[in-house]
């Protein structure tokens, strides 16, 4: 019988003085654009001269562009609030758990043992429901180790937690803080001191684990002669709990798996991994529904797998949760946000809002799935007559690839039969999930096509969640307190821009490729707003091209003597004026709202400069470089802190949030700007001196110099990087390499 208390309600939120302002901001810019456009073409678009204003002209129509993009998606937000308390516990479906690692030094193995053992000790009613899978795209040994240690210590681990309702289930988490004091008795704080020196002496074995030992040890001969790119796939049953029903100790199944790897095949990076965790778990446990998590992003709250049944149950329709997404959240994370990373007030007010649309964008992390969603399957509305039809075993074979055990799973899934689980033991299910976690299995099927995570861009996450709102699914936003998970943001100026230099990357690849959302909305069901909220992501690199040339005005003008914005004198002065007043002040209430300060509002504002300049710029040439074949885009994945600390910075690391740097090109662009915009201020400040500046009407006026301060205010970091040394100093060869780019601009700026 199904539950008839409330499980979750879609709360509409209002924001009326939002809107205002922001149509305010949307009126200035169209008062901008209309003079220049009304002005004749003698009085030069508002600049010195026609090309200038013109150009002019054409960027700040492309802001106001984006800026109604942007409106568009913070529109109307919603709010989903779940009762976890209401669920039926016998009508909770199975769930499997997925954790993707690609590199033990990037992503230290004592990571993933913290996130899975968060998972494992999951509230769940019936945690024989409950498997979690872990993929190792490194294949190493040393992982699949801490794996196996991770299983032994879940033993203990799991009762403790249930035993005495921890809080937050990753245990370099619980311990980092002294234990709570409040109505603890003896037994307690003995069991207390207890796990934390066997948390401890886990930590001591992973971190000291060898590799040439673990190798001698039998249960690890498969890794032997491995290399990481070139292995057949690797499966093992770490845990299962068929076995644990009968010991009393119960926790999930844990499976590790490494799948394929041949230099013959293409592996589509995270996408490819979760394929095949996807098709690994249909052949052992097949539950419906599918969770996944990044290797750093641990469950804080236990309850999280209530609060996203809620609302994968709640609804009268299925089609209103294709998915339930968590916001990123990050522990640890330096004050004040100073590489504008943490994304909060992003998933606020840009995630709160589309969730109001067509639902939440997956962002790769912190994700329910329907298995059958997955699967490829349209939403119910679209299946007449309540049940679908059944496709024949020819069709699923060409669908699915040729493995009859995958093909009867995938069955059951699309027929709905899902309460089938398999009743034998997982571990006899191995050869099978090795069969279909092989490279060349989905040669010739639908895997990364219409089946599985979606091939062909490097943030495969968007382009997946995209494809699911195209079949006409909608998805939910789960915002629970506390967060449901939380994961490592990059620590450092590099490591940030790199991750959005692969965002970018893959959000250009998605818009100009096959999947683009344009046609989406064209052809299939992506609701023309939800596709404009895609759009305002996808255009990041394009913005880049926009930003650049606007921001090489304000340097242009003061070299040249000219101007392109109007006289302190002029009327016309005030809407730029008001312009960059309210959008300013727009931009600082929100962070305020969010309960942020003013100076992460600044850290943000001024790293989406740099990171436009830098990583959106880099991803439209590296997308470009793809497109005439001349290069391939990867996967770089992104350093995460080991976590044996609390994560908070230390009191010898107050450095941490200073820019470093090294010769990577990704800090060419801005370092070029940095340096331009100190000759030209330099420049035009002389003239202002010795007076030889154009008679007022012609030559810069404030306007312009405010732009030159403006940006080198933020691009601070690079000003101080330009004369500092050491690892906060811009080496020799990027500063030389800008450099002569500036002469270049400066020998054509100056050439008449
Ligand atoms: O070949 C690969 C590369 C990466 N990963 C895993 O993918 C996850 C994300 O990688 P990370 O370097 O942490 O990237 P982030 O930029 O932090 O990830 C965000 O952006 C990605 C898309 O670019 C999404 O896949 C992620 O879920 C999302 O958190 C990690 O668990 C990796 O182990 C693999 O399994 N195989
Ligand atoms: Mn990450």
């Amino acid at each position: 019988m199904a539950s008839t208390k409330k499980l979750q309600e879609r709360v509409v939120l209002g924001r009326t003085a939002w809107i205002l302002a922001e149509f305010a901001i949307l009126f200035l810019l169209l008062a901008l654009i209309a003079r220049r456009a009304a002005s004749p073409q003698g009085k030069d678009r508002g600049a010195t001269s026609p090309w200038l204003g013109t150009l002019a002209l054409v960027c700040e129509a492309w802001f106001a562009f984006v800026w109604a993009l942007n409106m568009n998606c913070k529109w109307s937000p919603v709010r989903f609030d779940t009762y976890p308390d209401n669920l039926l516990p016998e009508e909770l479906p199975a769930m499997d758990m997925f954790v993707t690692t690609a590199d033990p030094l990037l992503e230290p193995p004592l990571i993933t043992v913290n996130t899975v053992l968060s998972l494992l000790a999951l509230d769940y009613p019936d945690v024989g429901k409950l498997a979690c899978y872990v993929s190792d795209d490194g294949c190493s040994p040393v992982t699949c180790y801490a794996m196996r240690e991770a299983a032994e210590f879940a033993a203990l681990w799991v009762p403790f937690c249930k035993r005495h309702g921890v809080g937050v289930r990753a245990p370099f988490m619980y311990f980092a803080s002294a234990p709570p004091e409040i109505g603890t008795g003896d037994e307690f704080m003995e069991s207390w001191a207890f796990m934390k020196s066997e948390y401890e002496k886990l930590v001591t074995r992973i971190e000291n684990a060898d590799e040439g030992s673990i190798l001698r040890d039998a249960e690890f001969a498969g890794f032997i002669d491995t290399e990481r790119g070139n292995h057949p796939t690797i499966v093992k049953v770490l845990w299962d709990n068929t076995k644990s029903r009968r010991t009393g100790q119960a926790f999930p199944n844990l499976v590790y798996v490494s799948r394929e790897k041949s230099p013959k095949h293409y592996h589509n990076f995270k996408a490819g991994a979760m394929n095949v965790l996807t098709r690994v778990s249909a052949v052992m446990t097949n539950a419906p529904i599918m969770l996944n998590v990044d290797c750093d992003m641990f469950a804080n709250n236990p309850q999280v797998a209530l609060h996203a049944m809620c609302l994968l149950l709640g609804f009268d329709d299925e089609i209103e949760s294709g998915f339930v997404q968590t916001p990123q959240k990050f522990y640890g994370a330096l004050k004040d946000d100073p590489f504008g990373n943490q994304l909060e007030v992003g998933f606020k007010k840009l995630g709160g809002g589309v969730a109001g649309i067509q639902g939440i964008f997956y962002g790769g992390t912190g994700c329910f799935h329907r298995r059958k969603v997955i699967y490829g399957m349209p939403p119910p509305d679209k299946i007449k007559h309540g049940r679908p039809v059944s496709p024949s075993y020819k069709q699923l074979q060409i669908k699915f690839g040729g493995s009859k055990e995958l093909i009867e799973s995938s069955r059951n899934i699309i027929s709905g039969d899902v309460l089938a689980r398999p009743t034998e033991s997982i571990s006899s299910r191995v050869e099978v999930a090795k069969q279909v976690g092989a490279s060349s299995y989905e040669g010739g099927t639908c895997w990364g096509q219409e089946i599985g995570w979606v091939y062909g861009s490097m943030t495969e996450d968007m382009l997946t969640g995209q494809l699911i709102h195209a079949m006409g699914w909608k998805s939910a936003l789960m915002d629970t307190n506390p967060p449901s998970f939380l994961g490592c943001a990059p620590t450092g100026g590099l490591a940030s821009l790199t991750q959005y230099k692969r965002w970018a990357t893959g959000l250009l690849e998605i818009l100009i490729g096959r999947n683009s959302p344009i046609l989406g909305t064209v052809f299939r069901r992506l609701q023309l707003r939800q596709c404009l909220a895609y759009m305002f992501l996808y255009v990041w690199p394009i913005r880049a091209l926009f930003e650049l040339c606007y921001a090489l005005l304000g340097p242009f003008c003061l070299l040249t003597n000219q101007s392109f914005l109007p006289k302190a004198s002029d009327e016309g002065f005030r809407i730029p004026l008001a312009l960059f007043l309210t959008y300013n002040i727009y931009n600082l209430m929100e962070y305020k709202e969010c309960g942020l300060s003013a100076r992460a509002w600044w850290n943000n504002h001024r790293m989406q400069r740099i990171t436009s300049a830098c990583a959106w710029l880099l991803a439209f040439l590296t997308v470009l470089l793809k497109t005439m074949g001349l290069s391939e885009t990867v996967f770089e994945v992104t350093r995460k802190e080991s976590s044996t600390s609390d994560g908070s910075a230390s009191p010898n690391d107050v450095d941490q949030g200073l820019f470093t740097f090294d010769s990577s090109p990704i800090f060419i662009p801005v370092t070029t700007l940095s340096i331009l915009n100190i000759v030209a201020i330099v420049v035009g400040a002389w003239r202002v001196v010795v007076g030889t500046a154009r008679a007022a009407h012609s030559g810069p006026g404030i306007g312009e110099f405010v732009c030159c301060v403006w940006m080198m205010l933020c691009f601070w970091p690079f000003v101080r990087g330009l004369v500092s040394s050491g690892r906060y100093g811009i080496p020799w060869s990027v500063k030389m390499k800008a450099s002569l780019i500036v002469s270049v601009f400066v020998h054509f700026c100056t050439r008449n």
